[in-house]
């Protein structure tokens, strides 16, 4: 199975890392304009194959998009992150131009591709590709709330003291500081509600800080976080490419679903060999369902803005 990642930045080449030692893809071809940095990122990784031990074939290319023709899976993570103190709206301007002419040059080489988009505003970047390409919907995939529900994980699991892999939940809504739900009601311990162990308070910041954990990374950072991120795309890619039918909270154009309609923002799908297979209809209790509903007036405020590119 081929993977193609344009931008070869932190996410993509973490994330080409990740796909590689844990032998997603077969072939994985990193793309940048970046003269030449494609191409040294993927001779670094595929110098770990015989210490990390893999056989992931991986190559490097600036823009040249024939090399990518085939791809079952298109990741793309390309355009600018933000700085401490910005929002991932701000990126808006300069990542909506990108993300197009990027999706437009990658269907040319790769009509059948599933594209996850990655590039911030994130869920107003899964909008673009999917109105600007016209694909399915089940063929454009936001990745966001795959990080934010793992980022809700690493809190719960510091509020409980617990492994986090003990730990279930997910972040729906959209991927932005103020638009994320983490979704406490539902989170669990080994199945046992987390309410059982934590108080109101407790599950607030636990909420709180997840729903900065991208501003907070980015402000200790410098630019925005990328292990988790490139970490979070590849278990998305994977679940992609062996059909595991996993459910994550993808951002995915809504018709009707969560009483949202021509908008794309984060609920739980069932993901496998042909993207999108399902939207998992959780019931939602009327707080929650007030919460989505401002989350979705952000979102839909924030497509208002690509007029100019649509
Ligand atoms: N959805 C999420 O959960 C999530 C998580 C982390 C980062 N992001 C976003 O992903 C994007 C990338 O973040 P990063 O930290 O990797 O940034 P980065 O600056 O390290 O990498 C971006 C790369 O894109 C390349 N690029 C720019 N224009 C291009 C084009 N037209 N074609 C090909 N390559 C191009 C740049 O040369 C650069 O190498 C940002 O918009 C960031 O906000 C999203
Ligand atoms: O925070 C950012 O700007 C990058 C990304 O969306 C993240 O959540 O890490």
């Amino acid at each position: 199975m081929k993977v193609t990642i344009v931008g070869a930045g932190n996410v993509g080449a973490t994330c080409a890392d990740v796909i590689s030692y844990r032998g997603i893809a077969s072939e994985v071809v990193l793309v940048d304009i970046k003269e030449g940095f494609a191409e040294g990122k993927a001779m670094d990784i595929m110098q770990c194959a015989t210490t990390t031990v893999f056989n992931t074939q991986l190559s490097g290319t600036t823009g040249d998009y024939s090399k990518t023709a085939g791809s079952d899976v298109v990741v793309i993570t390309s355009g600018i992150p933000r700085k401490p103190g910005m929002t991932r709206e701000e990126l808006i301007g300069i990542n909506a131009g990108i993300v197009k002419s990027v999706a437009d040059n990658v269907l040319t080489h790769s009509p059948n591709a599933i594209i996850v988009v990655v590039s911030n505003p994130m869920d107003t970047m899964t909008y673009l590709t999917l109105k600007a390409t016209g694909l399915p919907k089940h063929r454009v995939i936001g990745m966001g709330g795959a990080l934010d529900s793992s980022r809700f994980k690493y809190f719960l699991s510091k509020a409980l003291d617990k492994p986090a892999n003990d730990i279930q939940g997910m972040v729906i809504g959209g991927h932005g500081d103020t638009t994320m739900i983490p979704l406490t009601r539902l989170a669990s311990y080994n199945g046992v509600p987390v309410s059982n162990f934590l108080s109101q308070a407790e599950l607030d910041k636990v909420a709180a800080d997840t729903m900065v954990g991208g501003a907070t990374l980015t402000g200790l950072l410098g630019t925005s976080a990328w292990y988790a991120p490139g970490a979070s795309v590849a278990y998305l890619v994977d679940s992609i490419l062996n059909d595991q039918k996993r459910m994550i909270p993808c951002s995915v154009f809504l018709e009707g679903e969560y009483g949202q309609e021509d908008i794309c923002m984060g609920v739980p799908c069932i993901i496998g060999k042909n993207g999108i297979e399902k939207i998992v209809d959780v019931q939602l209790n009327d707080a929650e369902k007030a919460l989505f509903a401002k989350s979705a007036d952000a979102v839909r405020n924030m497509n208002a803005d690509l007029k100019s590119v649509l």
